[in-house]
């Protein structure tokens, strides 16, 4: 559509909201009017808020603390936005927040706050127990005659014409089952409150029951939430702040009861938002015990593919920013997983997401080293050249060519066995069991090895330059008993991905502290070389803290069979030396994916096959497909291909978990611990050999690349399109 085509859709869209903002407004603020049951201030909140059920929202009025004798909540709105314990103040002098405290006229009024969060806490116990992450539960003050919008660690402070539309810009959490359900639910364990002092006025004969504002369903469903497309949070990032509290301007609220203009924005804002993915917000009971669970040490946390151990993790990582007052880190292998993690935690966990670090391992360890002064000249091409020289030298002509002529096998063999291990002498790596290897070493294998390594290390010192490897250890080497560690916890996603030093590095910075390091991840889908025991790490994880997720909540059992296929003859070895079946259990929860394999006589013809599937999808679709390739040339390939096909593209590295209008386009590692409503897999079994591989590193590369393809497989949740050529 024109620019100016599109102007003007967006000017009638915006003049249809106001028009029916303004009915809805009228009937709320009558129902407000004749509304007696409540204080002068619950009223003029009230009245804010009823606007808000007018748009699927459930509104619950002075309920009874569950647990107390007298004690009150003034407020419980539920909606699309999620679940929100609202407090009404009504006070002289303005709110100020100075150091985590609540003050206001010079006075400490903390008390205030800590209630709120004590009986946030006890809805939080109460949606829990239907499955629901404590982390959509916000409480909120509401101040009467106040213009204040600011945030005390959790809470948010807003005036009363700030409310409505602050909630109203919510991003969709819940459907209206969930809120119906819930707001049932909070209606049984939150009773009428009835003063035991006085007894209040009832509502005005026609008025609705003020406990539970109920509008008929017609008129709820007459705002559906519209899907949009920016999935931006406009909402600043959470912190404490100073209060910038001020009375309102008179004039400035139009009509007294409502701010129409910024409820206007808040409902244009709220229909260019996508719906959040109900992931974010759904927890299994099971997964929300592991989210609260009280850990003396070391935790882990294991499963199959999709069985949403990233999802605990990443409320895990909340739960711990909400609980204590440290930082949190959450750490992977992979560059850009932090990034779309970091956007999904922001999403669903605002007023602590700036308290968690998600880092991949490496970057963070450049900056450990940076922020102590620690020297690193990381340069991997240089790297690269002097390990050719290195092989040049004393590798090509030894006797490890008879085992592997490629110099690529032993160059992973010092970066994933001797360096990766932080292994210092012959005698250390003589004797090394080497996990996830092959091909059996006897000893003059390893000693052509090692001088291999030690011609690598003296021409890489001579150019004066480090590689990944040397990050990690060098890290090590300063977090180890520096006893100052930035971090209250620390979480490792895909753990079978790092090395022994990365693991060693992440353990060096908590310790054994209760509820410090907890590992996630799952030993099938490691996708490069070499491996490690965690008591290598001397990381002694017993009894209840090391857990296994049994429920696949992504796949469906035709994706699932068809990856585990792929690997059923690939029995592994995980982190805990647990050896297990290539072909696992899992129980499915997703039915409706399937998998769609096409086979052509040539390239070319699959390659059109391949742009004619994608062009059968709507742009939405295309938003939520993924091509993934095996090799950084398949890549740049499709990536070809596809442009000049007219189908945007969005590369995996760029990718940062906000809708984009692009297929993304990546290799099968970059996929990992991402999932897409569609998956294809171009020329998906073109280097994956399938029969018994004679040479022992040959074995090695099979099963690595069976790996890979199985986790690029079971990213997908609705459709899995095969490509393969076979010629006629
Ligand atoms: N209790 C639940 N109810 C519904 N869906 C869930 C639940 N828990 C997780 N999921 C969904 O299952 C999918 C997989 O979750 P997640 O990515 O956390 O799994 P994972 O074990 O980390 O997967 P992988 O190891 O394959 O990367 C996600 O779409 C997630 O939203």
């Amino acid at each position: 559509m024109a620019a100016g085509g599109s102007a003007a859709r967006r000017a009638q869209e915006a003049r249809l909201q106001e028009r029916l903002l303004r009915e809805q407004w009228r009937a709320a603020r009558q129902r407000a009017l004749r509304w007696e049951a409540a204080s002068e201030g619950e009223r003029r909140v009230a009245a804010q808020l009823l606007v808000l059920t007018e748009r699927g929202w459930r509104l619950l009025v002075d309920r009874r603390w569950p647990g107390t004798r007298a004690a009150n909540v003034d407020m419980l709105l539920i909606g699309p936005g999620g679940v929100f314990v609202v407090d009404v103040k009504n006070w002289q002098a303005a709110p100020e927040t100075s150091d985590g405290e609540l003050r206001a006229g010079g006075e400490s009024r903390d008390e205030h706050r800590r209630k709120l969060l004590a009986v946030t806490k006890t809805a939080e116990g109460a949606v829990a127990s239907l499955g629901l992450s404590p982390v959509a539960v916000q409480p909120v003050m509401a101040f009467v005659g106040r213009q204040v919008n600011v945030e005390l660690g959790r809470i948010r402070l807003l005036g009363e014409y700030e409310i409505g539309p602050a909630l109203l810009r919510e991003r969709t959490r819940l459907s209206a089952a969930q809120v119906r359900a819930i707001a049932e639910h909070l209606e049984r364990v939150f009773p009428e409150y009835e003063d035991p002092s006085a007894k209040r006025s009832a509502p005005a004969r026609g008025a609705p029951t003020p406990q539970s504002a109920r509008t008929p369903q017609a008129a709820r469903n007459s705002w559906p939430p519209v899907a949009g497309r920016t999935g931006q949070s406009d909402r600043a990032p959470a912190r404490t702040v100073p209060s910038r509290s001020r009375p309102r301007q008179p004039g400035s609220e139009p009509d007294g009861l409502f701010d129409l203009d910024g409820l206007c924005q808040a409902a244009l804002d709220e229909a260019r938002q996508a719906p959040i993915e109900q992931w974010m917000t759904f927890l299994h009971p099971d997964q929300v015990a592991l989210v609260r669970r009280n850990w003396a040490g070391p935790a882990r946390i294991s499963g199959p593919a999709g069985t949403g151990k990233t999802v605990v993790g990443l409320h895990r990582a909340a739960h711990l920013a909400r609980h204590t007052t440290g930082r949190v880190l959450y750490v992977t292998f992979a560059n850009n997983l932090p990034r779309v993690q970091g956007t999904f935690l922001k999403t669903m966990a605002p007023a602590v997401a700036d308290r968690i670090d998600f880092r991949s391992l490496h970057s963070w360890a450049q900056e450990f080293l940076k922020g102590r002064g620690v020297p690193v000249q990381l340069n991997k091409a240089r790297a690269e050249t002097a390990f050719s020289f290195a092989w040049k030298d004393v590798g090509r002509d030894s006797c490890l060519a008879e085992i592997d002529p490629s110099p690529h096998y032993w160059h992973e063999e010092i970066s994933y066995v001797i360096k990766g291990r932080g292994i210092a002498s012959f005698e250390e790596y003589a004797a090394v069991a080497r996990r996830r290897r092959r091909t059996t070493l006897r000893r003059a294998h390893r000693r052509a090895v090692w001088a291999l390594y030690e011609a690598y290390e003296s021409h890489r010192t001579e150019r004066a330059v480090h590689d990944f490897n040397d990050i990690l250890s060098l890290a090590l080497e300063e977090a180890t008993g520096a006893g100052d560690s930035p971090y209250r916890a620390v979480i490792v996603d895909e753990v079978q991905d790092l090395t022994l030093v990365g693991v060693r590095l992440l353990y060096a910075l908590v310790g054994d502290t209760p509820n410090g390091l907890l590992l996630v991840g799952d030993g099938q889908q490691a996708v490069y070389p070499g491996g490690f025991r965690l008591s290598d790490a001397g990381v002694d994880i017993r009894g209840d803290r090391g857990q296994v997720l049994r429920t696949n909540y992504r796949n469906s059992k035709e994706i699932v069979d068809a990856a585990l296929a792929i690997v059923a003859e690939d029995s592994f070895e995980d982190i805990d030396g647990l050896r297990t079946p290539g072909r696992r259990d899992v129980d499915l929860t997703y039915h409706d994916g399937r998998v769609h394999r096409v086979v052509k006589p040539t390239a070319a013809e699959h390659d059109q096959a391949l742009v004619a599937a994608l062009r059968e999808l709507t742009p939405q679709e295309r938003s939520d497909a993924a091509v993934l390739c095996s090799s950084k040339r398949a890549i740049d390939g499709y990536q070809r291909l596809l442009t000049q096909a007219g189908i945007r593209v969005c590369l995996l590295e760029h990718y940062d978990g906000h809708t984009v209008e692009a297929v993304k386009l990546g290799s099968y590692r970059r996929a990992k611990g991402l999932e897409f409503k569609r998956v294809y897999l171009p020329l998906h079994d073109a280097d994956v050999p399938t029969g018994p591989e004679s040479a022992e590193t040959a074995r090695e590369r099979g099963e690595l690349a069976r790996s890979q393809l199985f986790v690029a497989m079971t990213r997908a949740r609705d459709v899995l399109w095969l490509g393969s050529v076979r010629p006629r």
